[in-house]
């Protein structure tokens, strides 16, 4: 929260409202939204179903390394919330929030491990609206308050036992109790 601030403060003169170009200028808030979708995906399944056979490439086998036969008309479903906390794609902090992960390089080589908008001919148009709403929500959040918290008696969940809503949506089954000051 500390340096989100401090890159907000420092883009930005005051409380002024944030542009499309000052927000891009704040890699360190992409950082913290693409973490915040890894995590909590709010698309977290998708399916497709095969128009023909096919092999895919991996997918297959004890340890799902090998080739994988679909058949015709068979359902692929495909989760990006399982992928998120998949150990051996994102590491062995794969369960805690750490935006920096996705500045340092590490994650290069992930292809298609991360795909909240999914991608390919059906990806989500509103991807790029939905990144500025929410960059813009979170610059003004900040802006307006100088304190945010965990409420007094709010028990700390750690990733992996927090209770979720799954509908088309992902949702926080309690919501998202927070304290602020402004
Ligand atoms: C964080 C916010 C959002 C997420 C995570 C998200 C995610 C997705 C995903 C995963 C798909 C693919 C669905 C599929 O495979 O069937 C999709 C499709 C789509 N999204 Fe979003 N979306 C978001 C916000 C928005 C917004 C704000 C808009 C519109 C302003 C939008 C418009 C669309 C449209 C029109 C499609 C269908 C594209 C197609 O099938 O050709 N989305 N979205």
């Amino acid at each position: 929260m500390k340096r989100l601030r401090q890159e907000i403060a420092s883009v930005m003169e005051g409380g002024q409202v944030p542009t499309r170009d000052q927000i891009k200028k704040m890699p360190y808030l992409a950082c913290v939204i693409k973490e915040s979708l890894r995590l909590y995906p709010p698309v977290p399944l998708n399916n497709r179903e095969a128009v023909r056979t096919t092999i895919l490439p991996i997918g297959g086998g004890p340890e799902g390394d090998k080739p994988m036969l679909v058949r015709k008309g068979e359902l692929v479903v495909f989760s990006q919330y399982v992928n998120s906390r998949k150990k051996n794609i994102f590491g062995s902090d794969a369960y805690d929030f750490r935006p920096e992960r996705w500045e340092s390089g590490e994650l290069e080589s992930i292809r298609w491990a991360y795909f909240p908008f999914s991608g390919g001919p059906r990806q989500c148009l509103g991807e790029d609206f939905a990144q500025m709403e929410v960059s813009y929500t979170i610059v003004r959040i900040l802006q307006t308050f100088s304190l945010i918290k965990l409420p007094v008696g709010e028990p700390n969940e750690p990733v992996g036992s927090e209770r979720q809503r799954l509908t088309l949506v992902l949702l926080s089954a309690e919501g998202c109790k927070v304290e602020v000051r402004v």
